[in-house]
């Protein structure tokens, strides 16, 4: 299905890269088959180029008709205008997916041409490796082959899940941001290991280790995280005066209200474009 489609990235940033990445790795996607432009930053697109063999074209020289899949790949805050930029050059029948957080496919269809087909997707940066947790929602116009098609790709770069659109929010809150949230907990952890006179190389692997075996006992054992956690915990142990300590100092809390607050804020960036389309209308 994938076989000679000519995929464009229109952003050229972390997200952009991290998919490019994972695709061109899974060597399911050719070089050849992916293209990315930006806004401005040509010094960017002859990293890329040259990192991944791919091509990186200035906006101005990009040969639209061409192009099979768009990937929206900018900051919410630069859809209007790139949108704007779109409508002119794309037909109706090229399939556009949509990596930005909080941007309703409703949004984009009605930005670009009536019956436009856009998939809504939340991949997250470790799609670099091919280990994405990656959400797909197609919009009201998009066909069934298409979604297959969204599907195929995107299992390039991970494991793909298709979810209603109003779960998106929860979804960026957990798996869009959530590397994050591990990345946050290791700086953490490190900083103890090299307090304690630890190597900071050694310190990082130990924990990396650490996770990766945790996450994977978790997809491999019929086992809920709490009964995990309670075979770890001997009575009067370590890991019991660690858990306390998490507990006094709101760990639990404090977890559970990021992925609240990454929740409520992709809800926000909706309601503010939503806002902007509803005031347009009365223009
Ligand atoms: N980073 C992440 O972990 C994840 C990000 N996302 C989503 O991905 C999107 C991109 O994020 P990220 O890669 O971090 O952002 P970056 O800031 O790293 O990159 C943004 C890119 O968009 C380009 N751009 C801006 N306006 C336009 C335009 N009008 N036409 C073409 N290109 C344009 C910029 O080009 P230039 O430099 O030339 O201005 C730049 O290459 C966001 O919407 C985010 O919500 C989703 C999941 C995870
Ligand atoms: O921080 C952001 O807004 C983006 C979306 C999910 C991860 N990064």
């Amino acid at each position: 299905m994938l076989h000679n489609r000519k995929i464009a990235f229109i952003g050229a940033g972390s997200m952009a890269e991290a998919m490019i990445s994972g695709l061109v790795q899974s060597k399911k996607i050719l070089p050849e088959q992916v293209i990315v432009t930006n806004r401005s930053n040509e010094e960017r697109l002859i990293t890329l180029e040259n990192k991944y063999g791919i091509s990186g074209i200035k906006r101005e020289k990009l040969q639209f008709d061409q192009i099979d899949i768009f990937i929206l790949a900018m900051k919410p805050k630069d859809v209007e205008n790139a949108l704007k930029g779109l409508k002119g050059q794309i037909k109706q029948n090229q399939l556009i997916l949509s990596v930005l957080a909080g941007i309703p496919t409703s949004y984009i269809e009605q930005n670009l041409h009536k019956g436009q087909q856009v998939v809504r997707v939340m991949p997250n940066t470790s799609s670099t490796i091919g280990e994405s947790a990656t959400a797909i929602s197609p919009g009201h116009e998009t066909a069934a082959e298409n979604v297959k098609v969204t599907q195929e790709l995107l299992q390039c770069i991970g494991e793909v899940y298709l979810i209603e659109e109003k779960d998106m929010d929860i979804f960026t809150g957990l798996a869009g941001s959530g590397p994050a949230y591990f990345y946050y907990l290791m700086e953490h952890m490190e900083q103890q290991g090299v307090i304690a006179g630890l190597d900071v190389e050694t310190t990082r692997q130990i924990i990396a280790q650490t996770i990766v075996g945790a996450a994977k006992m978790i997809q491999q054992q019929d086992e809920t995280p709490t009964v995990l956690r309670e075979k770890v915990t001997s009575p009067n142990g370590t890991t019991a005066a660690g858990l306390k300590a998490l507990d006094e100092h709101g760990g639990g809390i404090a977890i559970s209200k990021a992925v609240e607050h990454a929740t409520k804020r992709s809800k926000e960036i909706s309601a503010k474009i939503q806002d902007s389309l509803l005031v347009s209308s009365f223009k």
